[in-house]
């Protein structure tokens, strides 16, 4: 039997324990954490996304300011808004929605978000406290990852764990936070030889390559800890009114891991949820500190 990880139902948990404790930071401030999103262009997926965060910061009793912004402006307008939300005392967080136009430096963005609002993480200060082991924001997506991984499992200690994907956001993370809990981490890659083979020492497998379906159930071992961070839209395949029609897959062949998974996450439902969660999470560490309240370690 393979049980599904509900990440959606650990969002959700995690979510109201975050709304408690930003209704104990108003009723000591005088004021709601603040999470500022910045969309450049229109892109639909981006749209929804900006949205469904915007109304659970609500929902989580935060305070939340949008900042859309047309596909043309420039890098240096960008820059001054990213500056002025620095300036800004009611913004805790700042997340700046990635990919952004191909004629804006997303480096020199990310750069310019002071690192203390940098709930993405994603900040070369914020990437390095993580690398040496110092308190800082942790990429959302990894650390929900984390989250689920250590509900399921308890202690990760000596675990074998294959990361497959060595992004800056998911991947590269995803390895300094394992080798934290003291598993023995691999990074696969799209270069990585005999793939299969390796993926199959692993008792955790987190897959975040981009490619839809593409870790296959005969690549698991019997038993082992699947998290598949992929969100690919892929078309229905061809019927009577589904012409233009998606649905959303992983990165891993959700099918043919049943049965062999000890566990899996589902797509969605399982890390999608957790990234947005955590984002509340990092806002209202980001509020306790840059308010220089306590707020203990493993509070939320
Ligand atoms: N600076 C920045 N930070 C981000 O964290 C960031 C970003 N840019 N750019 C885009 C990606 C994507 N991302 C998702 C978060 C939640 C779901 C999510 O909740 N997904 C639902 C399904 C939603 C649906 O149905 O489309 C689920 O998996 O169950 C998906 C995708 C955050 N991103």
């Amino acid at each position: 039997m393979t049980d599904l990880i509900d990440g959606k139902a650990f969002a959700e948990g995690l979510r109201s324990r975050v709304g408690e404790l930003a209704a104990a930071f108003t009723a000591q401030t005088g004021r709601k954490a603040g999470l500022a999103v910045v969309l450049v262009g229109e892109d639909p997926a981006s749209q929804v996304y900006v949205r469904n965060k915007g109304k659970q910061t609500v929902a989580c009793g935060m305070a939340s300011f949008e900042h859309k912004l047309p596909a043309e402006t420039s890098e240096a307008d960008l820059l001054a808004v990213v500056e002025a939300l620095n300036a800004d005392p009611l913004v805790d967080g700042i997340l700046v929605q990635l990919p952004l136009p191909a004629h804006i430096d997303e480096q020199k963005v990310i750069a310019t978000i002071n690192p203390d609002k940098d709930v993405d993480g994603f900040h070369v200060v914020n990437a390095g406290r993580l690398a040496v082991g110092l308190p800082g924001f942790v990429p959302c997506t990894p650390l929900g990852c984390v989250m689920l991984l250590k509900d399921r499992l308890g202690s990760l200690s000596g675990l074998d764990a294959v990361v497959i994907g060595r992004s800056n956001i998911v991947g590269k993370p995803m390895a300094q936070l394992l080798i934290a809990e003291s598993c023995t981490v691999t990074v696969a890659h799209s270069r990585t030889k005999n793939l299969a083979e390796v993926v199959r020492r692993a008792d955790i497998v987190v897959a975040a390559v981009g490619r839809a379906e593409m870790v296959k159930g005969d690549w698991i071992k019997p038993g082992a800890t699947v998290i598949d961070v992929g969100i690919n839209r892929v078309p229905v395949p061809a019927s009577a009114g589904s012409e233009g029609k998606t649905r959303l897959v992983g990165d891993v062949d959700f099918a043919s891991c049943q049965g062999i998974a000890g566990a899996i996450t589902p797509v969605p439902g399982g890390v999608g949820p957790m990234t947005i969660a955590v984002l509340l999470r990092n806002t209202l560490v980001a509020a306790h500190r840059n308010s220089g309240l306590a707020l203990a370690p493993d509070a939320i």
